[in-house]
């Protein structure tokens, strides 16, 4: 791919210890712009250590990572994590108007992204609340608002989902759907759901246990203009199941301690 958004070449992730984990190994991937990617494996396959070097928090302990950049000055990675994160002092309007500030967009300015971003997402009246006042999906709303808001090249979203109950699950899906058909981010999304792997994104990466490796890509055929009433289709239980017997055997490893 030569016009890689993301490209990550032979990268190992070693963790120094009393006893060493090489947590990722050898992972090569490209990832395209406006492409949405999800990463599915077994708990503990370095998921997580995946979107962080990515992020830049940790640097490989081989191999690179490489972000073509947009334009100067634009943040190369936003991340949403499971839990919101948020700060508590901060109203629901200033969290998300956070990452604009640290770019220092004035105040005013940085209000009126994140009374836009917000608004997409359904909490348009909410921007003067502080997160103890919203439920557990309101937050996690409010923090994929404010990834959004930073404007940058790839975002990175760590199971967003996984907290929430089922049904909150289901209608945040729809609404990721919404946000990737209006403006067709770069996403790398870990989640341990594979229903909400084929539901949203155009690959889906199978991750072998613990050290990581890429054990599979699945390119999958539906359309990004897909609806919610893809998941009822057949193709889809199929692609799901298929994803499910490759993972299984990794998951099973993974839960008898996998090689390490
Ligand atoms: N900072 C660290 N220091 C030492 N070991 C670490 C560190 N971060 C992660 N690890 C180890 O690396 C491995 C991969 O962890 P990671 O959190 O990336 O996995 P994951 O696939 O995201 O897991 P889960 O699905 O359970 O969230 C684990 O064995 C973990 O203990």
């Amino acid at each position: 791919m030569n016009d890689a958004k993301v490209r990550l070449s032979g990268v190992t992730k070693r963790f120094a210890g009393a006893q060493d984990v090489t947590a990722l190994e050898d992972i090569s991937l490209e990832i395209a712009e406006s492409e949405f990617v999800a990463i599915v494996g077994p708990s503990g396959c370095g998921k997580s250590t995946l979107l962080r070097l990515v992020a830049g928090l940790q640097d490989p302990t081989s191999g690179s990572v490489e972000i073509q950049a947009s334009r100067p000055g634009r943040p190369k990675t936003a991340m949403v994590f499971q839990e919101h994160a948020l700060f508590p002092w901060l109203s629901v309007r200033d969290n998300v108007a956070f990452g604009p500030r640290n770019r220092e967009v004035p105040r005013k300015e940085a209000a009126q992204i994140a009374d836009e971003q917000l608004a997409r997402l359904g909490l348009g009246r909410f921007g003067d609340f502080y997160p103890h006042q919203l439920s557990g999906g309101m937050k996690q709303r409010v923090g994929i608002a404010r990834a959004l808001a930073q404007d940058a090249e790839i975002l990175l979203m760590d199971e967003p989902l996984g907290a929430l109950d089922a049904q909150t699950r289901t209608l945040l899906q729809e609404q990721i759907l919404e946000l990737r058909q209006e403006s067709r981010p770069t996403v790398m999304y870990v989640t341990h759901a594979i229903d909400e792997a084929v539901f949203l994104s155009d690959r889906v990466v199978l991750m072998s246990a613990r050290p990581g490796r890429v054990r599979d890509i699945v390119e999958l055929d539906f359309p990004v203009d897909r609806g919610p009433d893809l998941r009822g289709t057949e193709e889809f239980a199929k692609v799901s199941q298929g994803i499910w017997n490759h993972l299984r055997d990794e998951v099973q490893a993974a839960m008898t301690g996998g090689e390490q």
